[in-house]
């Protein structure tokens, strides 16, 4: 710390987890080395590709009061083949942890353990750009904004969750004027930067290379970066890390408040020291670690041009700064935790031994899941598919018995089904209203696009509730989370989300503590809430939240479930007695980084892999409300098997209407034929030798891949479809490639969206 900060520092802070408060223990020079020594080991074994755990403490007191003595058991059994001899425990405590797994439930966690490992090597490997590559290289690999100069801070804003500190970043532009990004000078300076990697590394080679290239950067500079902000990826609601380029990474994890074309502002609940920054600058005398430190070519080639922009910036007496996506963060662990407790059966922290036995079944010897008819139901008592589960009773609600419960919300699925908004669901819909009150082990929806998936998962919920359950409502995203909330609000259904404000849609404010329908946030008040609600709402990898410790839920529904990994849908089926997945494995897969990763199966996510062992627990939603006929045909012929249809004749015949179609007649002749009702589907030859459409071909831009023909062609379409009076919200614009989706839109108020976000 002295080295990093250049500042005395006399003492530590220890922190034992037995213990309720930190202690300062002062710098002993004799402790100094065997600590170092510890950490050295402890870098050198994180370091490598997949790194074994530490052995054993083999301290059986101390493990005996661990709380996380059940995942640990389980791991060092699955994983490492361990025994009651090789785990140190006590007598029968190994055994009672993790003596129950069997060698095919171990070899399927270790599986999908050694599969965690794989993508959290690729992960890593995509994040070390964080740390070790100079902002703008980090900005053009994208999920960073580089060469950032701190403005000012806005006052700062009251928030659910208390005031965050506000702080505004502008592009560091005053050394250099912008302009528009020169293709052809950025493609070959890279090139040559390259070529220069690859030669020999004379002294003297390694200095005409630094200073061929300080004369290249110092030309290009501030041509290179993206023109706006906003075409660099980053939205409000972000997680990012702020660091000083090359002084100091992580200055402080903060939230994205607002991006602008020439600014960002983000949004800290601790205050930021900014301006310390500035002074430690001038007193280092320039580029960031100890001046003369050697320093491998590589990672000089790397640092040029970071440190010509530092010079500039120390000129003026200020840091440049940096914002960096944080995407990895702590999902490994996660993932871990949540494959060893569902092979563990205790002392993992939540989830009951029973309700792990049962998924174990379910997930991993694919039993059938348990399915009660409404027939069925309506007998006193259920009927025996509804009983003795093992290990059920640590699930059920006390005093009613499964079968009870299941009738209870099948009635209340026949009541909403009935009347009111109930009745406006098709039959399919109303069918997987009645799979899901019916699912005493899971119900599966398979939601084709535009099929009113979210209204009928929100239907089920409310019959859910109005039989009684309690739900918990998850999903991989916070939008997924708040889609379902947002139509859950429409009918009336109360609810509280969980989370940070930031992270949720504005509409859902209002249900999170602290909101407006949840304002006292004592402790008694949140208990009595948590103790009430009948519905929450949480991401899947937020189950872990403190408010949801020792709580259960009758039903999970975990929206966009073919998007999922197997092993980060598991957190809410722990906590739940019963599971729905919603979603649709033939649109997006599980977004996995290392190829090794997906070899071994980690894009097939427990939807799928369910759907494909269970058919007859899925219900598809096939009619759908989206798309004409001609749309319709394409995903029908290359996806689903001409399964999909419309939902009424006049969605298949939906056309074309324009309030003033005269008003064509002042745009180009290439695209008024494509503008008549007739024409549902249009396939636009931009050949150059039409010559009215502008020559088209993809160029390689800083901030991404990029076709300013077809874009031009996209803008006329759009300014002739606005002139003949089509409402701007009525026009979407959907391109593959991320820098096209751009601010030029937004001015005209078009819905534009990436190819990603407009699946499902
Ligand atoms: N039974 C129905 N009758 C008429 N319109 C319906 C019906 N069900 C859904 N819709 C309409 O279909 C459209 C899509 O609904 P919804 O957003 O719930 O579908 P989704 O399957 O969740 O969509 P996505 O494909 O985005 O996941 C909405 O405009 C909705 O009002």
């Amino acid at each position: 710390m002295e080295e990093r900060y250049r500042t005395p520092v006399s003492s530590g802070l220890l922190w034992n987890v037995n213990q309720p408060a930190m202690q300062l223990v002062p710098r002993k020079h004799a402790e100094l080395a065997p600590l170092l020594a510890r950490r050295n080991a402890l870098a050198a074994h994180l370091w490598q590709e997949r790194p074994p755990a530490p052995p054993m403490l083999q301290d059986a007191f101390a493990c005996r009061r661990c709380h996380s003595a059940g995942v640990c058991a389980a791991y060092h059994a699955v994983v490492e083949g361990g025994t009651p001899e090789s785990s140190g425990f006590e007598e029968g405590h190994f055994e009672s942890l993790a003596g129950h797994i069997s060698a095919p439930h171990a070899a399927f966690v270790a599986h999908w353990m050694g599969l965690v490992d794989w993508e959290e090597a690729g992960a890593r490997a995509r994040r070390s750009g964080m740390w070790a590559l100079p902002g703008p290289e980090r900005e053009a690999q994208g999920g960073c904004i580089s060469n950032l100069a701190f403005s000012h801070c806005p006052e700062p804003a009251s928030t659910q969750d208390g005031r965050v500190h506000l702080y505004c970043f502008v592009r560091h532009q005053q050394a250099s004027a912008p302009g528009p990004p020169q293709h052809h000078q950025l493609h070959t300076q890279q090139q040559q930067h390259q070529h220069q990697r690859q030669q020999s590394h004379t002294q003297q080679q390694q200095e005409q290379q630094q200073q061929q290239q300080q004369q290249q950067q110092q030309s290009s500079q501030g041509q290179q970066q993206a023109a706006s902000l906003l075409d660099l990826g980053m939205a409000a609601g972000d997680m990012v890390l702020l660091s000083v380029d090359g002084l100091h990474t992580a200055v402080g994890r903060v939230t994205v408040h607002e991006v602008t074309p020439s600014s960002v502002v983000v949004a800290s609940r601790r205050p930021v020291l900014v301006e310390r920054y500035k002074a430690q600058w001038r007193g280092m005398g320039g580029c960031g670690g100890p001046a003369g430190r050697e320093q491998p070519q590589q990672q000089q080639d790397c640092h040029l041009q970071q440190q010509q922009q530092q010079q500039q910036q120390q000129q003026q007496g200020a840091a440049l700064w940096r914002l960096d996506k944080d995407e990895v963060a702590s999902l490994s662990v996660t993932l871990r935790t949540n494959l060893l407790r569902i092979a563990s059966d205790g002392g993992g922290g939540g989830g009951g031994g029973g309700r792990a036995a049962r998924l174990r079944a379910l997930i991993i010897d694919l039993a059938a899941p348990r399915m009660h008819s409404l027939a069925a139901a309506a007998l006193p008592g259920g009927d025996a598919t509804t009983q003795g589960a093992p290990g059920d009773a640590a699930c059920s609600t006390p005093g009613a018995s499964t079968g009870l419960r299941l009738r209870l919300r099948l009635e209340a699925a026949e009541r909403y089904l009935s009347g009111g908004h109930g009745a406006t669901l098709n039959e399919e819909q109303a069918a997987a209203v009645r799979r899901v009150a019916g699912a005493e082990d899971y119900a599966l929806v398979l939601g084709m696009p535009g099929t009113g998936k979210t209204s009928t998962i929100a239907a089920a919920i409310r019959a859910l509730v109005e039989g009684g359950a309690r739900v918990l409502v998850s999903a991989y995203t916070n939008s997924a989370v708040d889609n379902i909330l947002v139509k859950l609000a429409q009918l009336e259904v109360p609810f509280v989300r969980l989370g940070r404000q930031a992270t949720a849609h504005p509409d859902i404010h209002r249900f999170m503590l602290g909101g407006a329908e949840y304002p006292d946030r004592s402790t008694p008040a949140l208990r009595a809430l948590m103790d009430s609600v009948r519905v929450v709402g949480v991401p899947c990898l937020s189950c872990n939240n403190p408010l949801l410790a020792g709580r259960h839920f009758d039903v999970a529904v975990v929206d966009e479930a073919g998007q999922i990994t197997l092993p980060a849908v598991l957190a809410p089926l722990m906590i739940s007695s019963s599971f729905v997945l919603v979603g649709d494995h033939y649109q997006l897969s599980p977004l996995v980084v290392s190829p090794r990763a997906a070899e071994g199966g980690l894009g097939v996510s427990l939807f799928r892999r369910l759907c494909e062992a269970q058919p007859q627990a899925v219900t598809a939603l096939q009619r759908q409300y989206r798309m004409c006929a001609a749309i319709m045909a394409l995903p029908n012929a290359l996806v689903y098997s001409g399964r999909l249809a419309a939902g009424s004749a006049a969605v298949a015949g939906a056309e074309l209407t324009l309030p003033r179609p005269e008003a064509l007649a002042r745009h180009p002749a290439w695209l008024r034929p494509l503008m008549a009702p007739a024409v549902r589907v249009a396939f636009l030859d931009t050949d150059p030798t039409d010559a009215d459409v502008a020559p088209c071909g993809e160029v390689q831009l800083r901030e991404g891949t990029t076709n300013p023909g077809e874009a031009a062609a996209v803008a006329a379409l759009a300014a002739a479809l606005l002139d003949a009076g089509v409402a701007p919200g009525e026009i979407g614009v959907v391109s593959p490639y991320r820098a096209q989706v751009g601010a030029r839109w937004l001015g005209v108020g078009l819905w534009m969206w990436g190819l990603d976000s407009t699946v499902g």
